[in-house]
């Protein structure tokens, strides 16, 4: 998607340790336009397949679910939390994962009330890059026996390998930018 990745040339700085920096309208601070256009183009991509219900992961993936699931019919967005609560009641699926920002494993939690094996769900997220958030989120879809129709990625990073295993495996993932390099020296950036 062009316009994103205009705007990760533009705004979007190289830290060392593999990260690419997009607070200024992604993760922190958030440009709901592109959010908005984003949603469009996986509704473009993934048309023809019965959405249900979209699931994402706390925190950054919440606001760009809701967004898109204005283009698929308004379907309700779950999001796995990341810490158990007093909130949280009844059966649970639990899993773990590893925060490639935090990095520190969290617990990944879905109340067995919002998903189940009548679903057939998009997961949506802001980043990919080893993978470890959507291999949390897919094994909560396989506990509930839900169906995962597809994967919509705002940012991938394919020199990390995540993206490209999901494949492998017959994922449809559909990330709306793939970084192939990165240079924390210079800022240079290149994309697949
Ligand atoms: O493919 P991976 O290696 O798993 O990396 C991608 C994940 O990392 C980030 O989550 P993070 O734990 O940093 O939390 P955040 O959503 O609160 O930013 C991002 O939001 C993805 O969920
Ligand atoms: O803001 C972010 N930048 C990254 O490079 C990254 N990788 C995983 N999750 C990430 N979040």
């Amino acid at each position: 998607m062009k316009e994103l990745e205009e705007r990760i040339r533009q705004e979007g700085t190289v830290k060392v340790g593999n990260v690419l920096k997009v607070d200024a309208f992604l993760n922190h601070q958030c440009d709901v336009a592109l959010f908005d256009a984003m949603g469009a183009a996986w509704a473009e991509h993934f048309a023809g397949k019965q959405i249900t219900k979209i699931l994402t992961i706390e925190a950054s993936g919440i606001g760009i679910a809701c967004m898109a699931s204005r283009h698929f019919g308004n379907v309700p967005v779950v999001f796995a939390k990341k810490a158990q609560s007093i909130n949280l009641d009844g059966d649970q699926y639990v899993t773990t994962v590893y925060s490639f920002t935090k990095q520190r494993e969290f617990p990944v939690i879905v109340s067995r009330k919002y998903l189940g094996p009548e679903d057939h769900v998009l997961l949506i997220d802001d980043f990919l890059a080893n993978g470890k958030a959507l291999r949390g989120l897919i094994d909560i879809c396989d506990h509930a026996g839900a169906t995962v129709e597809g994967i919509g990625i705002a940012v991938e990073k394919g020199f990390q390998g995540g993206g490209d295993k999901l494949r492998e495996e017959g994922y449809d993932v559909e990330s709306l930018a793939i970084v192939e390099a990165m240079d924390p020296e210079t800022g240079e950036i290149t994309f697949r």
